[in-house]
């Protein structure tokens, strides 16, 4: 409005100039179509003191201006007002009173007239007026002939007003038409959309005219001063122009901005009153908004929209604002809800990026006990946020929980009969025949840090651990130390670590799955029991094993184990029952039996025809271990354990019938056929990274050969055992009765023959020799039913017929075999 007012006073201002009355008249005149050369000419015509009279009027003129602005002398653009004089085609200027009151006769009657008027502010502009009222009303009462008009112009010449009331014309009108004519770049409707910086760039472009009129009415009638302000003026009107348009480039961004910080500023400012209002009106109001406020958030959006809209509800003004403090409230970070339950539950924790894993842990997790449920990390499965990074640079064991992958049927029974032992307990004698190897003598490891005990390692050919007294290597730069890796895994505890659990199979008894996956040749689990002499387990068999039976019912979920007693009645489940004679018992070494019916949990592991297991002996730090190790390809999680027990039954009748149901199943839980491919020992996996692959040099060719030496050997062994016919063997034992579980029955058949060749093994095996630990198809065999325990051993001893060829055959066997074995460790320890 400022803007408005200042344009309205301008244009009072312009009209009301102090002009000589003749100029008013011109003016008037000419919009009255009165003559203006007539008018001009009356003005002129004063007497000769008029001169005086104007002189004094114009000094008083100078001296107001002096102080305060006086019009402008010329205004070429803008601010001039161009009238049509009597010859209308020609546009006339009106003159400026110095013009008017010297030059204009000079100018000739046809000469168009321009009349310069300059706007000065509203004050100054009647100060002048004032003065020039005062002179010119002198000039009036000096000439008795106008005097009549004078008084007539006295009173219509102050203010546009009287013009207007003289013209009939409305104000309005008048304005308008004024402002066109004046033909600013400006208009009305610009006016109100001003911006400051425009109305501050006005103002100046005010002060600016205003000190040009000054020196305009200073410079009097000196034309050639005049001519230089004109220049000057022009210059600085294009200047002026040229900072208005930059003002208002300016001024328009600032605009722009403003209207974004206004926005927000009268959200502050609402909310501000919102406070105020509620303190001001007191608890009963403030009250009574928080229950609106309630009641607004439980009531539908479309609801709460036709609330907070200000046009449905214009009287409450303090809802909008709550409503707009709301919004602001809304806006705040939620706490995220994270699962409690599920395969992600239990990720709720904060998590600083800059810290590691374990970091993060100790920082927040310090204090784990004072977390409640939902707070504490689920070490099962974290989310890739916590570990993505060192999942791809590192890689980890996949933790899918096994019970979510693959969870037991409910009500699933347990081994009751099962005693847990997961070492190997020497019972009896054992412990004194228990011959303790001269470990360094069987086998240095000499590989290189480049190769790593890798598949070419000659202990691991040798089915040797390798530690620190055999090898050269760190445990980490070692590949060949399984049980090691075991024990440690082990030790870690949990079913993870453990990674077997024991089962109810549909029609075999019981058996063991995976509960995580297993690298190739990955180690599984140990197979751990009581380390029995022959003695001892013959004892055992006629004794507590007499009757070893379970029922193995061919519905899964009614298998019970089931005591050899109820072999004289039915299932009491179901018809459909059979029963499986098991016996835990493993051939070991020196003669030994490893009795796992106390034992380790791998006692469990089923036969199968096609194999995803191995069970191998390994001697770790002198002695003699077994363990179920991954097949070639590695066991996924869920899968049931299984390894081809090579089972020879020893007697047809104890032949019990495979029920692994693999393409290749052999039909009867026996021996290998002898075309079965040899396995050559492959790299174990250590740290989940398989070892090998790398160039087979000298080394390797002569481990092969002594391989093949063994290979050789076994395969006499079990050639000669093929021909072993049980009823033959009978015969030649003279015995007609039908015998009973095999190690019984050769036990009891043949005990001292039994005790001579134990002796006789002993003392054999008493020259240090690596032949205790030769590994063949032959090398492991299962004795866990009623077939028994059947080693080439005990072959020899079943087959006196035999023996002596065979075993010198064997022997002659074993014996080139070691000697190769010396000759190139010797090479190789030169080499070295
Ligand atoms: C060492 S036990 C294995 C655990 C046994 N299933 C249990 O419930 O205790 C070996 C006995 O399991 C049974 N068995 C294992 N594998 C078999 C298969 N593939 N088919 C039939 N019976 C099998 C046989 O009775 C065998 O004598």
């Amino acid at each position: 409005m400022p803007a408005v007012n200042a344009l309205i006073s301008k244009f009072e201002n312009i009209v009301t100039q102090e002009t000589p009355p003749s100029s008013t008249q011109r003016v008037r005149g000419t919009r009255h179509s009165m003559p203006l050369r007539q008018s001009t000419l009356k003005f002129n015509a004063a007497p000769a003191d008029m001169a005086q009279k104007r002189q004094s009027m114009s000094a008083v003129a100078s001296k107001q201006a002096v102080q305060e602005p006086t019009p402008p002398i010329e205004e070429p653009d803008n601010d001039t007002i161009v009238v049509n004089t009597a010859d209308e085609s020609r546009p006339v200027q009106l003159p400026t009173p110095s013009e008017s009151a010297t030059d204009v006769s000079s100018q000739g009657s046809n000469t168009p007239v321009v009349k310069k008027i300059k706007s000065p502010p509203k004050s100054r502009s009647k100060r002048v007026s004032n003065a020039m009222k005062s002179a010119s009303k002198d000039a009036l009462v000096a000439d008795p002939a106008q005097g009549a008009n004078a008084t007539a112009d006295k009173q219509r010449n102050i203010s546009g007003e009287t013009l207007v009331e003289e013209a009939g014309v409305s104000k309005t009108t008048l304005l308008k038409e004024g402002i066109n004519a004046l033909d600013l770049k400006w208009n009305m409707s610009n006016v109100f959309n001003r911006s400051p910086a425009q109305e501050e760039a006005e103002e100046e472009q005010e002060a600016d005219d205003s000190s040009t009129i000054e020196v305009a009415v200073d410079a009097g009638t000196n034309l050639q001063e005049q001519k230089q302000h004109r220049e000057a003026k022009r210059a600085k009107i294009v200047e002026n122009t040229k900072k208005w348009e930059q003002r208002r480039k300016v001024a328009e961004k600032n605009a722009t901005r403003r209207s974004s910080r206004a926005s927000m500023l009268l959200t502050k400012a609402n909310d501000l009153v919102s406070e105020i209002t509620s303190t001001v009106l007191g608890k009963r109001v403030r009250d009574a908004a928080k229950g609106k406020e309630i009641q607004e958030e439980q009531e539908p959006d479309s609801k709460k929209a036709r609330i907070d809209s200000p046009s449905a509800n214009p009287q409450t003004n303090d809802a909008t604002l709550s409503s707009v403090a709301r919004a602001m409230r809304s806006r705040a970070p939620k706490d995220k809800k994270w699962l409690i339950s599920g395969l992600y539950a239990g990720q709720s924790r904060a998590f600083d990026p800059s810290l590691n894993e374990n970091k993060n842990k100790r920082k927040f997790f310090g204090l784990s006990s004072t977390l409640s449920n939902s707070q504490k990390e689920s070490s099962v499965l974290p989310m890739p946020m916590f570990a993505g990074a060192r999942l791809l640079t590192t890689g980890r064991d996949f933790k899918l929980p096994f019970d979510v992958f693959s969870p037991l049927p409910t009500g699933q029974p347990k081994p009751d009969e099962w005693k847990k032992v997961n070492k190997n307990v020497f019972i009896g004698d054992a412990t004194d025949q228990w011959r303790t190897s001269k470990f360094l003598e069987h086998s240095t490891c000499l590989c290189t840090l480049e190769t790593g005990c890798d598949a070419n390692c000659m202990n691991r050919f040798m089915y040797y651990e390798c530690d620190s007294r055999n090898c050269n290597l760190t445990e980490e730069q070692c590949g060949n130390r399984a049980f090691e890796e075991l024990r440690q895994r082990v030790k870690k505890g949990g079913k993870y670590n453990v990674g077997v659990e024991v089962i109810k199979t549909n029609d075999r008894g019981y058996g063991v799955r995976a509960n995580r996956t297993f690298e190739p040749n990955q180690i599984i689990v140990e197979y751990t029991g009581e380390i029995i002499n022959q003695e001892e387990c013959e004892n055992r068999m006629h004794g507590v094993y007499k009757d070893n039976e379970v029922c193995a019912c061919l519905s899964p979920n009614l298998l019970s184990p089931y005591p050899s007693s109820a072999t004289t009645q039915s299932c009491q489940f179901t018809n459909h029952f059979t029963f499986l004679q098991c016996y835990y018992l493993m051939a070991f070494d020196q003669n030994m039996i490893i009795d796992a019916t106390r034992g380790s949990i791998a006692r469990f592991v089923n036969h199968s025809c096609a194999p995803n297991s191995r069970m191998e002996k390994w001697t770790v730090g002198g002695k003699p271990r077994m363990a179920l190790f991954a097949g070639d390809s590695g066991i996924m999680t869920g899968e049931e354990l299984t390894y081809d027990y090579n089972f020879d039954p020893y007697s047809q009748k104890n032949v019990q019938q495979c029920r692994c149901g693999s393409a290749n199943c052999r039909g009867v839980l026996g021996p290998k056929p002898k075309d079965a491919p040899k396995r050559v020992n492959p790299a174990p996996v250590v740290g989940g990274k398989k070892e090998g692959g790398k160039k087979e040099g000298k080394l390797a060719g002569a481990k092969r050969k002594i391989a093949e030496v063994l290979e050789e050997s076994t395969s006499l062994i079990n050639k000669r055992r093929k021909t072993i016919e049980p009823v033959s063997r009978r015969a030649s034992l003279g015995k007609d009765k039908k015998p009973r579980a095999s190690i019984n029955g050769t036990v009891k058949r043949q005990p001292s023959k039994l005790r001579r060749m134990l002796s006789e093994k002993s003392s054999r095996s008493s020259r240090p020799s690596t032949m205790g630990s030769v590994r063949s198809s032959k090398r492991v065999v299962s004795t866990s039913s009623q077939a028994g325990l059947i080693t080439k051993e005990q072959d020899d001893a079943d087959e006196p017929e035999q023996e002596d060829g065979g075993r010198s055959s064997v022997s002659a066997l074993k014996a080139k075999a070691e000697s190769i074995r010396r000759n190139v460790a010797r090479s190789l320890r030169g080499a070295r």
